[in-house]
């Protein structure tokens, strides 16, 4: 049996939590190791294993990945996340690269200072309810179907549903105007996999807080 896929990152969210998203609504299993300290991310530097000398780094396949995009790609196409052909492929990740420039700006906002940190995350609340959710709340209406692409569980449902949910944390009322992302919202969750990775004590984190605000700054000197 091939190895699982191993996570290398800090113990936050960040970056990692959309390859962990993608994982495990594809219902595989993965390693985890946590950098908590600055010599384990020097140790993978001086290793040679940081293409550019940043994690996330995801060991799959033989390969060592980093630059988060292209592992996310990678393992979408792998486990049959993508479309059924280019044209549907495209799609979908432009769906997914939207969706994530939004959650950069909440992952970002985590290592403001308190003041700047609460504009930032209302900054991104506003661009969920007013750039993102109301493009995906078309989409889903103008073809009527189930998913955003091809009728098909898909990445971009996947990291929609990060998006979300995330979002909700900070206002709860964000998709009060939006019935059918609210639909897609539950159909996603009911996923058996999406289901599971929602359960307690799943290796899904929790918003990221001061503690490993704290520890992420030492690893990576911000
Ligand atoms: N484009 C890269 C950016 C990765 C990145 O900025 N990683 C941060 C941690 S979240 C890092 O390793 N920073 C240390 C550094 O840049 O020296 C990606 O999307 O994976």
């Amino acid at each position: 049996m091939a190895a699982k896929p191993k996570l290398w990152y800090f113990h936050g969210r960040g970056r990692m939590e959309s390859i962990r998203w993608l994982l495990a609504a594809a219902g595989v299993e993965f390693e985890e190791e946590f950098l908590e300290t600055r010599e384990q991310y020097e140790k993978l530097q001086k290793d040679g294993r940081l293409l550019f000398g940043q994690v996330p780094l995801v060991e799959i396949d033989g390969m060592e990945l980093t630059q988060t995009r292209a592992i996310l790609s990678y393992l979408a196409a792998k486990y049959n996340l993508h479309g059924k052909d280019l044209k549907e492929t495209v799609r979908i990740d432009m769906y997914a690269d939207g969706t994530l420039d939004l959650m950069l700006m909440v992952a970002l906002a985590a290592f403001k200072p308190p003041e700047e940190k609460e504009e930032s995350l209302a900054l991104a609340v506003k661009k969920a309810k007013t750039r993102y959710f109301p493009v995906f709340e078309k989409i889903l209406k103008d073809h009527g179907e189930d998913f955003l692409v091809g009728n098909k569980f898909s990445w971009a449902d996947i990291q929609l549903l990060e998006a979300i949910l995330t979002m909700e944390e900070l206002d709860a009322s964000v998709l009060s105007d939006f019935p059918l992302l609210k639909a897609l919202k539950a159909r996603v969750s009911n996923i058996p996999a999406v289901k599971k990775f929602l359960q307690p004590g799943s290796q899904r984190k929790p918003p990221t807080d001061e503690k490993k605000i704290e520890e992420a700054r030492k690893v990576f000197k911000f």
